[in-house]
């Protein structure tokens, strides 16, 4: 048998990686595949698999457990995914950002996998960052201005400033003085049974720069909706959140009020039809929709934050114009535009090419130097551009994730 033909295939954001996906499938581009069995593996097929679970009862892609992809964690509907992919036999194989919300070992595992199924199936890896290309023996390709060229190699470019100014000033006080700010002790989550957490102790002071880590399923989202207040498990546990003891008679917006939130997933999902500035305005009000009217300060610190970001002149534009590292800035400008005791942004970089991950790590670096608001990031890889002061790691045991500061 013929050794099959691979290619790595850099798409830079904005570059249109749909439409890539939906033209090698319809054969327009990298004709060679017509008429071979393929798979594609994607977020775009989670999702698609997540709303026939929804709309249908249909699951059609489990894990060991037979648990359904809607309440697997992120890495591991990425893990069923493959299984199930693997078991289709394909003779093409679409990854799209296959290395994306893996952890260390998942990345490891599946990088394994692919080198071993290249043996006899043709494998088009696509990807935002040339640090995700597959050490294949495969053409390296760059699609630009909706056509696949030649991978040119990194270019020699001095790494880009974008930001001048200082951060715009907070409008009040902070609603809290509590410190610390987040005080959990011997906090242990279980869904149906199975231990998910367990005795976790941390606590988190202002200002500082968190990271939070561990292996896909450890359990981060869930201990960061212990954090948010989301999480009804929080109840009857000693669990503090901004000076509020869970439980006390708080409300959702006592907690809310102190966080700036920020989740890559939300570049897609929400305020389609708003402009910038509405975007950037409506980080002063908790309650999303519900339009107040802004007041003279808080539209002149908008001002200066867009004059920040380099957005003033376009402020009155369609958020969704706007590339997709651009949004992201704006939402993470938005999370953070009431100077929040406490920032937390869910995978600030995943998705983003080279270029926009250094636009978004300076402006977290800036926050950070600039503000008295404690940060949390997670992120399954290290960026090298952000450098938190301290490191929570949940390392999975039989009886739940512990927590281990580094
Ligand atoms: N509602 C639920 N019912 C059952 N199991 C759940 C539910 N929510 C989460 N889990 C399980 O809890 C574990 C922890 O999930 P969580 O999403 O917190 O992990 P994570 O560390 O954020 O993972 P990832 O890095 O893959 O995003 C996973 O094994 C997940 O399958």
């Amino acid at each position: 048998m013929n050794q099959p033909t691979h290619w790595n295939i850099l798409v830079p954001n904005g570059a249109g990686k749909e439409q890539l996906i939906k033209d090698i499938l319809n054969n327009k581009l990298l004709p060679e595949l017509a008429g071979q069995k393929t798979e594609l593996y994607a977020a775009s097929a989670i999702a698609r698999y997540i709303r026939e679970e929804e709309l249908h009862d249909l699951y059609v892609v489990t894990n060991e457990r037979g648990q359904p992809l809607k309440s697997m964690s992120s890495g591991e509907r990425k893990k069923a995914l493959l299984r199930h992919i693997l078991q289709q036999k394909p003779d093409v194989l679409i990854l799209d950002n296959p290395l994306d919300s893996l952890d260390v070992a998942g990345r490891t595992a599946l990088i394994e996998q692919i080198s071993q199924l290249a043996t006899d199936t043709a494998i088009v890896n696509i990807v935002s960052r040339k640090r995700d290309f597959l050490a294949l023996d495969s053409s390296h390709l760059i699609y630009q201005n909706k056509t696949l060229k030649a991978y040119p190699g990194e270019s020699n470019e001095p790494t880009k400033r974008w930001f001048a100014q200082d951060l715009p000033a907070p409008i009040s006080e902070p609603p809290t003085s509590a410190n610390p700010l987040i005080d959990l002790r011997q906090v242990s989550v279980s869904y149906s049974e199975r231990p998910i957490l367990q005795d976790i102790t941390w606590q988190i002071a202002p200002g500082a720069f968190w990271q939070l880590k561990g292996p896909n399923g450890a359990g981060k989202t869930t201990l960061l909706t212990m954090i948010t207040g989301d999480n009804h498990k929080g109840y009857g546990q000693d669990l503090t959140l901004f000076g509020y003891k869970k439980g006390s008679g708080e409300s959702v917006w006592d907690i809310k009020k102190n966080i700036g939130y920020y989740t890559s997933t939300m570049t897609h999902d929400f305020w389609r039809h708003q402009s910038i500035e509405y975007m950037v305005i409506s980080g002063y009000f908790d309650s999303v929709g519900l339009y107040q009217r802004p007041s003279e300060l808080q539209l002149r610190r908008t001002k200066e934050w867009l004059e920040l970001i380099g957005l003033e002149k376009q402020r009155e534009k369609p958020f969704v114009s706007l590339p997709v590292g651009w949004r992201r800035l704006v939402l993470i400008v938005r999370a953070m535009v009431k100077h929040p005791p406490l920032l937390i942004l869910d995978e600030p970089t995943s998705d983003l090419d080279d270029e926009n991950t250094a636009l978004i790590t300076e402006l977290i670096n800036k926050i950070a130097n600039e503000s008295n608001t404690a940060i949390l990031y997670v992120s399954h890889q290290d960026e090298p551009g952000l450098q938190p002061e301290h490191v929570f790691e949940l390392i999975p045991t039989p009886e739940g994730s512990a927590g281990k500061i580094l």
